[in-house]
């Protein structure tokens, strides 16, 4: 039999208002609506499947004090994460949110009504508290940033009827709530389950961590990775899943299930390790692995760390009687070559050769083509990584090339663009001031904003090409820093940027211009033209600057790719 639920019962609210479904469907169509966030829809999805037991709807007031102050709901339970729904006064005002009121729940991608929430009260929540008590009160931490940046200024609070559950399109077979998970459990006979949360691939060592743990309790195990929101800059958990289903063979004889959590972690440490616990009991496990630093967002700008490596371990240590899940604390893994074999970093003698590779050091080897070694990973765990994080002659990038008319800036960008031909490997994308002027910003002006306007669809198509793997070379005026700063910070989510600075001097632009555009702004024929009546901000930071004053084209070209060749993204492989 699979462990009980927190508090005794699943609060699977889905299957509790199936009954009633027309006809709390049909009152939702009547009601006002909240549209939720990512975040609050994650939350929904785990308290509308009973993920969040005891919980039926997002906390009042007096909940949400005691959860904050002391880990406790009102009546006393253990609950260590307040799940809260967070509106502003102009939601309040406009939907008439008042005690009492009945509002519905409604999931952004798709308008589906999916809960209605029966108001218990409307609060103002101390954030400063919050931020203290449940995440340490570090500004940097990011819940914290969360809580000051975007979480609204009010909360409602009040239980929840369910209409339907959320619509997921990918990995829809792995995603079990916990009624169907203690079904699986039932119906492969497991009454053992340790559970091990992730949000990052896994490899050898986390697969001898997970089956020594299981081998210490004769138990299964439950691979329990989160699917919903995790820490920024994680690898997407597409990518993750596809590493998890090619690991899941190396369990021998199926001891092992991959299901997937729809959580949004808040990286909180100790106060996640207890909600984390509490979730997977909620999903029918008897043990829970906590490691080193879990749940931990690691450290702030000034090198700090924001918990200390062992204080979830702790947490939990603290309520284990209540928890009513055991705790499997453990260790770092570690390497032993001369043995060939993982052992945890406490039980290894003094003066045993040991190798880690860390997570900054594996997602350098993976941008550079570098080996990643059999003791560290799986061939086939590899492979699914190295195809998402292609080695760095295989990913995007752009080259920016800002300038006034007449520069050289447009010949130095058709130049570049047959000789990156030529190179081949890539597909290679040219976007001349001209033609995106003609192609996608037929309506706009020169005006500073029109200009920004045209330099942000720029950055958004390169963004988009460089994400695709394609060579972007761009070559618009873009006389305005903040615009290029912005492109750059666009492009540079999935990929390089350079800014070419083409700073050939304007008596020279102008007195080389045979198209005579250079005249019509003297004349007044075109007015605000850069360089003649329009300013044009020197860049700041350019990777490289050219004048064609003073070199040409082909020399032009050459830095470009010498460039590009030291950044390794033209090497053959
Ligand atoms: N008022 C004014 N100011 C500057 N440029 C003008 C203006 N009116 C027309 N043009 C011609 O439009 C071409 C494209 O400009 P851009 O889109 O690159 O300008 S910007 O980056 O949006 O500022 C640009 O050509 P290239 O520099 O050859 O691309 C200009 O010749």
């Amino acid at each position: 039999m699979a462990n009980p639920p927190h508090g005794g019962v699943l609060k699977d609210l889905i299957a509790r208002d199936a009954p009633r479904r027309k006809e709390l469907y049909d009152e939702a169509e009547k009601l006002q609506a909240i549209v939720l966030t990512e975040r609050q829809l994650c939350d929904l999805e785990l308290i509308l499947n009973g993920g969040f037991s005891p919980l039926e709807g997002f906390l009042n007031e007096k909940d949400y004090n005691g959860v904050v102050s002391d880990n406790r709901l009102a009546d006393g339970a253990l609950f260590s994460m307040p799940i809260t729904l967070d509106v502003s006064q102009q939601t309040i005002d406009n939907l008439g949110i008042k005690a009492g009121a009945r509002v519905a729940l409604r999931d952004f991608r798709d308008d589906r009504n999916l809960a209605i929430i029966t108001v218990d009260d409307v609060y103002r929540p101390d954030k400063q508290k919050e931020a203290k008590e449940v995440f340490g009160g570090d500004p940097e931490h990011p819940a914290v940033k969360y809580l000051y940046e975007t979480v609204q200024e009010f909360y409602v609070g009040g239980k929840l009827d369910a209409i339907d559950r959320l619509e997921h399109y990918d990995y829809v077979g792995l995603r079990y709530t916990p009624a169907e998970l203690r079904l699986h459990f039932d119906k492969l006979g497991w009454s053992k389950v340790v559970a091990f949360q992730t949000r990052n691939p896994m490899h050898r060592a986390h697969r001898e961590l997970t089956v020594r743990a299981a081998r210490a309790r004769q138990a299964n195990v439950l691979i329990h990775p989160v699917v919903g929101l995790t820490k920024p800059g994680d690898i997407d958990h597409f990518t993750r899943v596809r590493v998890y289903q090619a690991l899941l063979p190396r369990y021998p004889n199926g001891m092992a299930v991959l299901g997937l959590l729809p959580l949004a972690m808040r990286m909180g440490g100790p106060r996640e390790a207890i909600w984390h616990a509490i979730i997977r009991k909620n999903h029918g496990a008897t043990h829970f692995i906590v490691g080193r630093d879990h749940a931990g967002p690691g450290k702030n700008s000034k090198g700090e760390e924001f918990y200390g490596p062992y204080d979830a371990q702790y947490a939990v240590e603290k309520y284990r009687d209540e928890l009513g899940i055991e705790v499997v604390p453990f260790q770092m893994m570690t390497y032993l070559p001369d043995s060939d074999e993982y052992k945890p970093k406490d039980e290894v003698k003094e003066g045993i050769r040991t190798l880690d590779i860390s997570g900054t050091e594996l997602r350098k080897r993976l941008r550079t083509g570098q080996e990643i070694p059999e003791w560290f990973s799986y061939p086939e765990v590899v492979r699914v990584l190295r195809e998402s994080h292609p080695p760095r002659s295989q990913q995007g990038f752009t080259i920016f090339l800002t300038g006034l008319t007449n520069s050289g800036k447009d010949a130095i960008a058709r130049a570049l663009n047959v000789t990156l031909n030529q190179q081949g490997g890539r597909s290679v994308s040219l976007l001349l001031g001209e033609n995106v002027r003609s192609e996608l910003s037929g309506e706009l002006g020169f005006s500073r904003e029109d200009r920004d306007r045209n330099i942000g669809r720029i950055a958004f198509v390169a963004s988009e090409l460089t994400k695709a793997g394609a060579a972007v070379i761009a070559a618009p005026i873009a006389p305005f820093e903040q615009a290029r700063k912005h492109a750059r910070e666009l492009v540079e989510k999935y990929g390089s940027f350079y800014l070419i600075h083409v700073a050939t001097p304007l008596e020279y632009a102008e007195k080389t211009d045979r198209r005579g555009i250079y005249a019509k702004a003297r004349n007044g024929e075109i007015k605000g033209f850069t360089g003649v009546d329009d300013p044009y901000e020197t860049p700041q930071k350019a990777d490289l600057t050219v004048d064609i004053s003073k070199s040409n084209v082909r020399t032009a070209v050459h830095q470009i790719i010498l460039l590009l060749e030291a950044e390794g993204l033209l090497e053959q492989l």
